[in-house]
């Protein structure tokens, strides 16, 4: 049962996101073998200035040894 949660910083269209939630299904069925049906895709927007607070300590620090792609940005 994939549910996948995507964040992004605000501005992106509601093509973009389709066509992102789109892919994401298509490579879980391709990838995984996932059913179409036990998907699902969440896309939240995080303001850019909460993004260190809300999003890269406690989920990307916090969570450093579950991630398989690492940023290229560090933030204090
Ligand atoms: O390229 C950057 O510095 C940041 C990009 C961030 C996004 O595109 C996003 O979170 O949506």
């Amino acid at each position: 049962m994939p549910h996948v949660i995507v964040k992004l910083w605000p501005g992106k269209t509601e093509e973009q996101k389709s066509r992102l939630t789109e892919a994401i299904v298509r490579d879980l069925m391709t990838v995984m073998g996932s059913t179409e049906a036990s998907i699902s895709v969440a896309i939240e927007d995080v303001e850019s200035a909460a993004w260190a607070e809300a999003v890269y300590k406690p989920q990307i620090v916090g969570n450093a040894d579950k991630l398989y792609k690492k940023p290229g940005y560090e933030m204090s």
